[in-house]
């Protein structure tokens, strides 16, 4: 890959969670109430291209969305680095807000949550580029009427107000404001799941034709296989916070590596591969309190074997077409780890 528009090096997100406060998704997972970190993210690293579009799949808790915002700039890293063509993401949202974080612009679930009840969809629009000095004066109007009809809406609606839109037009709208600040990259997390699965079709084929329109580049975030095959270049499938596999969809569709890549799709009726009904992952996922040691997919991999509880398997290059998976199984087998054998 030539220089890629986003980079993202060896990051990692702890959170710090106080004794006694409950934080949404930990008590979900763990039960625990006791103080103690939640290792969030470990060890992240990738790059997406200009124009391309990247996918983080996993199950819930594994880390997607905390990514997302870390590269949006509203979470900092705890280590590492996330840089938007060459130079950093500003991660201070509390005083003055660097310019380079407008370049990168997220789409939430609920976009109903995300705009402003109260305000009319064209001052919503507008208030972005006018605040960051995107927006002449005057120009306003006719901005905002472009941008709602360049997602499918008319640009007479924008004198109305949120509850006035079905979520398909309200997720319109969230991709005409994003739209609005220009942006370089696109971070869209979960963008459609709260939709009704046509409407989702409406908003996808909307973001398809956009994305061949404006040569956009973004991050999309699901938990929806088929989905992201519909929309994605490329795959991160990640577990407990790592990365385990990054393939081109083509590859990781036709032939998933990793066992818990296998295992995601097997879960999904009409992905599994030939079965006659679907499989559950086995097993609860481990709390990111306290990740197993080794591989943290050991406790549910059917594969698994004494190497894997004790050696934690790097994000290697599988194949020659970039493809790339974090499993012993792939680099010398899962038997005896070096250590036990040289004893
Ligand atoms: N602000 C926070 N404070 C403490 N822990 C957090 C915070 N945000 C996320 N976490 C924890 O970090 C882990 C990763 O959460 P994240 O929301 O990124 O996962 P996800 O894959 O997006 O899940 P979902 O699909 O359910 O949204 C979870 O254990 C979650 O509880």
């Amino acid at each position: 890959m030539s220089t890629p528009l986003l980079s993202v090096e060896g990051v990692h997100k702890r959170f710090t969670r106080k004794p006694g406060l409950v934080v949404q998704g930990i008590d979900r997972l763990t039960g625990r109430t006791s103080g103690s970190t939640v290792h969030a993210l470990s060890d992240i690293s990738l790059a997406v291209a200009r124009g391309e579009v990247l996918g983080l799949v996993g199950e819930s808790g594994c880390g997607k969305s905390t990514l997302g915002r870390i590269i949006s700039g509203i979470y900092g890293p705890s280590e590492g680095k996330v840089q938007l063509a060459g130079k950093s993401v500003a991660t201070d949202r509390g005083g003055s807000i660097d310019k380079l974080t407008t370049k990168v612009q997220m789409i939430h679930q609920d976009p109903f949550a995300s705009l402003n009840p109260r305000m009319k969809v064209g001052e919503t629009i507008a208030e972005g580029p006018r605040v960051h000095g995107l927006l002449k004066s005057g120009e306003a109007r006719a901005r905002v009427r472009a941008l709602l009809e360049q997602v499918g809406l008319e640009g007479a609606y924008a004198d109305r107000l949120p509850h006035q839109f079905s979520g398909g037009q309200r997720q319109r709208i969230a991709v005409a404001r994003a739209l609005a600040m220009e942006p370089e990259l696109l971070v869209l997390d979960e963008a459609v799941a709260s939709l009704d699965v046509s409407i989702q079709a409406q908003v996808l084929n909307l973001f398809m034709a956009l994305r061949r329109e404006l040569n956009l580049t973004a991050v999309f975030i699901s938990h929806d296989l088929s989905v992201v095959r519909h929309v994605c270049d490329r795959v991160a499938i990640m577990y407990l916070g790592r990365i385990v596999e990054l393939a081109s969809a083509e590859t990781l569709y036709a032939a998933p590596q990793h066992p818990y890549t296998k295992a995601l799709f097997a879960s999904i009726p009409t992905l599994g591969t030939g079965r006659a009904a679907f499989q559950p992952i086995k097993g609860e996922i481990p709390s990111p309190l306290n990740p197993p040691g080794g591989c943290a997919f050991h406790p549910r991999c059917p594969m698994a074997g004494p190497r894997c509880k004790v050696e934690l398997p790097v994000l290697k290059p599988t194949l020659d077409n970039g493809s790339m998976v974090a499993c012993h199984l792939n680099d010398g087998g899962t038997g005896a780890p070096e250590k036990a054998e040289a004893a």
